[in-house]
Order: C-alpha cells, then structure tokens, then sequence
C-alpha cells in the first residue's frame, strides 16, 4: 500500500462534486455516494431541526431489523442455545459451520505450519474478543490473564488492537500495554510505527509524526480529523434526547459515537432507532452502522478496520511481502472489513469469535466450547451456567490461542 505524496487527504471527506479534487485515493479508495451537504457548525442546542420522521422511516430502512439481529438478548440467547444444543437440527447446522469455518484452536498446527518461515502480524479486536460483552461497557475488563498473553503474544509478534472504542480509552483504561500498536474509532485513529523505508509518507497531512509516552517515534493516522467537532456536536445532541430513555448509553469516541440500547426496553429501541435516524438528516456526512446492541454514527469515509489493518501492515514494512501472515481475531460485523482484506488481499487468516454460527469472511472460529456439559444439568442450572460460561469462554478461547502462538514461537526461537 503506498501513499501518494501529492495528495493533501486519503480520505473522501467531503463527497460534493465541488471538492473532488480534495479526495484522496489511499489505497484504492472509493467514494461514497454524494451527500451534497455542508458541516452544521452550530451548537447542539441550535441545530436546525429537520422535521421529526415517523417510526416507518427506521422501520422501511431496515434499522430495526439489523437492531433485533445484532445479537439475541443474552436471556434469549442462553434458552435457545441450552434447549436447541439436544436438537439434531441444530447439530448438524453447527457441524456444517465448524466445517466452513474450523476452531483455530484445533487447527492450530495447520495455522502454524502455514505460518513457518513467515512474520506474523496479530491483530486484535477488543469487546467480545478480549473482554467479554456486558451490559455496562464501562465494565468491559479484560482479565489480568488476558493482558499477560496478548502482552507475552506481543513480544514474539507484532501486535495491535483495533476496537471502535476511542484509542485513548482503549490504551490507557482498558488495555494499558504499551508495547502494542492501537486503532481507535474503528481504524480513524492509529498510533503506529514510523516505516522509515517509506519515504513519502510523512507528507499526507492526515498523518503526523509524534513520540509516545516512551518517547519512541511513531506516526499518528487520522483520517477524519475534520470531523471531531461534528462528532463532539452530535454526541451532545445525542446526549441530550435520549435522556428520557431510560437505559440508553451514548459515548464519543472522538470519531465517532455509540448509541447504546442493549438496556433499553425493546418496545422504545423504535424510538431510539428514529431518534437517531432524525439527528442524522441533519449531518449528510455522517452515517449509520449497526454493532451489538449498539447503533453507531460515524463519518462518511471509506475507511473501517480492514484499510487499518493494511495502513499497519504498510506502517510494520509488512505490506509487500508474501513471507508475511496477518491474523486478525474479532467478533463483530465491523471485524469483518478487516476478515475481508486478510482473506483477499493479505493472504491472511480471520478468525471468528461467535457463540452460534454466522456467515462471515473469517477462516477460522472460536465457539464457546461449553454446550456439552451443561446438556446434562437440569435447565434452570444450565442457564445459569450457560451465561457465566458465555460470558467468560470466548475469551478464554482467544487467550489459549495466544498462549499457544507464544509456547509455538518460543518453542521455533529456541529450536
Ligand atoms: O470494536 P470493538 O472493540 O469490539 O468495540 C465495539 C463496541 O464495543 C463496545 O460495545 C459493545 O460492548 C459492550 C461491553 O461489553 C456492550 O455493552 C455493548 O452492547 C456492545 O456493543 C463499546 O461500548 C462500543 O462503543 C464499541 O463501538
């Protein structure tokens, strides 16, 4: 991936005919389609207000669908999953994914024999692959068992963590390595290592050349950096109309923002939805993606974690080699722009984290492995069994993965 040095942005800010010449083409970039709108750069409280839509609008736009699908409410998951585990139907679907797309664990030597004489590069989602999914993200912890293997994994390959959580939450609250590389806002936010063989660089202004709390050089790459005072003005708004929903949780992530509804009632996550739906007609240049339980607004670039996974690799000097396997571990619809590159342009593998199978552009999976025990317990034990074990599992699973990548490269080091 190179950057061009005549280029001023990477980055399709602004997707009016006018500004054309302002697009950059960062490897390959597309537009998006016109907007034809202009940044509001008045307080929240004072923004022209389109009048409100009506509930149709996030019904016939397909919102509250992608909302009811983006991960069953966990109660509902857990009686399913215990009761459907004894259906033969439900077995032979799951048996057919696991072909699709085998246990990296169990796979592993096949991993690692792919992986003989090439660098690893790992890359890490967080919510749902490192910490597990809970109702309050502020108590999204990874455990210290975690920490020790994706920082034991670190010193073998090199590793970064992308998450849509604003980088500096990620670094400094939940993550706090700092021998790993990050990407926050869903890959609009990267702290990376200088490629001091790629001369030109340097002269895109969306990347700044900065040290980190080591004083080590490293390059700063925000591609939506114009874009923080909208965000910040339509976080507030956020903020501001969903008061009277009960349960509802925004968060800035500086380039984006989450609107939470994991809490909310489900007969209100139509309100939520329009809410939502109605601040964004007043800022074309924003859009909607769908997470778990989780609604984000974010700018219209054509940017997600798979172009950070490739800004990275170029930035690691690991971008133009085939001696090269990039391994990207996630759990959610945004990890799977980044399945996406490894699995065609990066020769890499993706690795699914998910307690019930799911289409996706992953290689690999990692499934709670704990379905079998629980069958034997009475129901109302198994339930409650089944949503601690969820909870913990997949990210055990992740951290054995690790564990064993590191025991491997020790094992390859020391041969
Ligand atoms: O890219 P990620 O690191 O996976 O971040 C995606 C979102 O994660 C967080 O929300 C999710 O996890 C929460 C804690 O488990 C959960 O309560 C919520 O329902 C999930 O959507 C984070 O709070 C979001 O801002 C991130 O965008």
């Amino acid at each position: 991936m190179e950057i061009k040095s005549n280029q001023t942005s990477p980055v399709l800010t602004d997707p009016a005919p006018v500004n054309k010449s302002r697009l950059g083409t960062y490897s390959g970039l597309l537009p998006y389609p016109p907007a034809g709108a202009t940044f509001s750069s008045g307080k929240y409280v004072k923004i022209p207000r389109k009048k409100p839509g009506t509930l149709d609008d996030v019904r016939s736009n397909g919102w509250l669908d992608a909302m009811k699908s983006s991960s069953p409410p966990r109660k509902k998951l857990i009686k399913d999953f215990t009761v459907q585990i004894t259906s033969d139907d439900t077995d032979t679907a799951h048996l057919s994914w696991m072909l699709k797309y085998p246990s990296a664990l169990h796979s592993f030597t096949q991993i690692t024999d792919y992986a003989k004489n090439k660098k690893i590069a790992m890359f890490l989602d967080y919510d749902g692959t490192l910490s597990p999914i809970v109702d309050d993200p502020d108590c999204a912890l990874m455990s210290s068992d975690m920490r020790s293997a994706v920082r034991n994994a670190a010193k073998y390959v090199p590793t970064a963590i992308i998450s849509g959580r604003s980088r500096d939450k990620v670094v400094y609250e939940l993550v706090e390595l700092r021998e790993l590389y990050y990407a926050g806002s869903h890959g609009m936010d990267i702290m990376g290592p200088v490629n001091h063989s790629a001369t030109d660089d340097h002269s895109n202004n969306c990347i700044i050349r900065s040290t980190d709390q080591q004083d080590k050089e490293v390059n700063l790459f925000q591609p939506a950096k114009e874009f923080i005072p909208m965000i910040d003005e339509v976080f507030r708004t956020l903020v501001e109309n969903t008061k009277g929903i009960q349960g509802s949780k925004v968060e800035n992530h500086k380039f984006c923002v989450s609107v939470h509804y994991r809490n909310v009632d489900e007969k209100n996550w139509p309100t939520i939805a329009q809410l939502v739906h109605d601040i964004l007609k007043n800022y074309p240049r924003l859009r909607l993606t769908h997470g778990r339980k989780v609604l984000e607004v974010r700018p219209m670039i054509d940017w997600n974690k798979g172009k950070a996974v490739e800004f990275l690799l170029d930035s690691l000097g690991l971008s133009k080699s085939d001696d090269v396997l990039p391994i990207y571990i996630g759990d959610d619809k945004t990890d799977e722009d980044a399945f996406k590159v490894l699995r065609e342009k990066c020769g890499g593998y993706g690795i699914l984290v998910s307690p019930v199978p799911k289409e996706t552009k992953a290689f690999y999976s990692l499934k709670d492995p704990s379905e079998v025990q629980i069958t034997s317990m009475p129901l109302p034990t198994s339930i409650l069994y089944s949503g601690l074990l969820n909870l913990m599992e997949l990210c055990v699973q992740v951290m054995k993965f690790l564990e064993s990548l590191v025991r491997w490269k020790n094992k390859q080091e020391g041969a």
